[in-house]
């Protein structure tokens, strides 16, 4: 009759004598064991290493731990019993991982280094030639022998497509690593924390000789849809992840001085994440150019007075047709270019005198300007024929129509603002993340 189990973790829990608990810097009190306590850690698991070393046995053997209570271990030199583990050598390891090179280094916990290698097809038994992750105790870290047992006899004995196989681990003198299949695609935390170009780094990991090579690690945006697509469960998560990207590419456009700039926060929106536009709103502005770039966000992430999807920006193709084939405005375009499209309808067409953006170029139906049609067909940059299609009718410069330069006119003349120029102070406002969030309808 086998002896019935005893839990492995309650011994577990009590993992070093008190005198042996030190403070981290965190305040936390951590469990770090000190030279005799892994002596006498060392001499119990020899008996458990020898008896995985040992010739096969498919009987269960109950082996005595540090405090003499007792974990069931099968012999498990040849895969056989509850732990269907391989013990490994030091010196096979440092074959496996280059003497642990540092181009194999895959990352760091706090259990340890974490590197990678490869295993040959002979090395043991009924183990497969393929890469594998060696992880490796960290004698000055937290973390010793215990976890490292609890770690081994609870991963030993399970087999999940969802978790981790452990294949192995070597226990010789004061070293404790364990030997796990590699995971190509990172770990989880990667995929919900970190760029799409930080997961590529790090399964490139490997020696420049065969075409990988370790680049950076670090904190990165949050991941991109795709990478998360092969993980069950894993999209409400990513829903999470995304609003924290909304977050944060709305900081920095907002603020312009982020770690990656605008640039990023472009990339990402191409990604499929919404993307939000004109954060970049200079402190000095007129008030109302604000709201309008709201709304023009408000518009770009799907509101109902906005473009179809996330991103969408109603581009001059769209302008154009609704213009041309409708005589009318597109539905779709954002508020802004309503009334100023509609201040300025063409007699001979019916439709709106387009005269401004990118809706005003190319508009068919005889609706567009034809000084500033002819001045861009010329010239072929949009703005620059405008300008001297402008100039053509006399005017120095495009004008604005006249309701925004009376508005225009009343801000400057505000009292709080005498002596200050409206133009050249570029200082852009860092404009809370959360708070455009909310009004540009994201938050959903
Ligand atoms: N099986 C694996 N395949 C590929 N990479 C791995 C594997 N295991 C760990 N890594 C890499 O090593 C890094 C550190 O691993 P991990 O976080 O598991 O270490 P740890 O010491 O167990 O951490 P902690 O104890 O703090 O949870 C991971 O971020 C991952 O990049």
């Amino acid at each position: 009759m086998p002896k019935p189990w005893r839990p492995v973790l309650a011994s577990a829990t009590k993992c070093c004598a008190a005198e042996d608990a030190a403070v981290a810097p965190d305040g936390l009190a951590r469990c770090r064991p000190q030279q005799s306590e892994l002596s006498r850690r060392l001499a119990s698991f020899r008996r458990l290493s020898s008896l995985a070393n040992s010739p096969v046995s498919a009987t269960a053997t109950t082996v005595a731990d540090k405090d003499g209570g007792s974990v069931k271990q099968a012999a498990c030199g040849e895969m056989a019993g509850p732990l269907q583990l391989h013990s490994f050598g030091l010196g096979e390891l440092r074959g496996v991982t280059h003497d642990f090179s540092s181009n194999f280094l895959l990352g760091e916990g706090g259990f340890g280094a974490v590197y990678k290698g490869f295993v040959d097809a002979g090395m043991r038994p009924g183990l497969d030639a393929q890469p594998v992750a060696v992880k490796q105790l960290n004698a000055a870290g937290f973390q010793g022998h215990r976890e490292w047992l609890a770690e081994v006899i609870l991963l030993g004995q399970f087999r999940h497509p969802h978790l981790v196989r452990l294949l192995g681990y070597c226990c010789e003198d004061e070293e404790r690593l364990l030997v796990y299949e590699f995971m190509p695609r990172g770990s989880l935390e990667n995929h919900l924390f970190r760029s799409s170009r930080d997961l590529d780094d790090d399964a490139a990991v490997g020696h420049p000789a065969e075409g990988g090579h370790r680049r950076r690690q670090g904190a990165g945006f949050p991941p991109r849809r795709q990478h998360a697509r092969h993980l069950p469960g894993l999209q409400g998560l990513q829903h999470l992840a995304r609003l924290g990207l909304h977050c944060e590419a709305v900081g920095l456009r907002a603020g312009q001085d982020g770690p990656r700039g605008r640039g990023h926060a472009r990339d990402d929106a191409r990604d499929g994440h919404p993307r939000v536009r004109g954060a970049g709103v200079r402190a000095d502005g007129p008030p109302e150019r604000e709201e309008r770039r709201v709304q023009l966000r408000r518009g770009a992430a799907g509101a109902p007075d906005g473009a179809a999807r996330h991103g969408a920006r109603p581009g001059p193709q769209r302008a154009r047709g609704a213009a041309g084939e409708a005589g009318g405005l597109d539905p779709a375009l954002p508020q802004r270019r309503q009334p100023q499209a509609a201040l300025h309808r063409g007699p001979e067409a019916g439709g709106p005198l387009l005269r401004q953006g990118r809706a005003r170029r190319g508009a068919a139906g005889g609706a567009v300007h034809g000084a500033a049609a002819a001045g861009q067909a010329a010239h072929g940059g949009r703005r620059r024929g405008a300008r001297e299609a402008a100039g053509a009718q006399g005017h120095g410069r495009r004008r604005r129509p006249l309701a925004r330069r009376r508005r225009h006119r009343d801000w400057r003349r505000q009292p709080e603002r005498q002596g200050r120029s409206c133009r050249g102070q570029g200082r852009r406002r860092s404009v809370a993340a959360e708070e455009l969030v909310v009004q540009a309808g994201l938050n959903r």
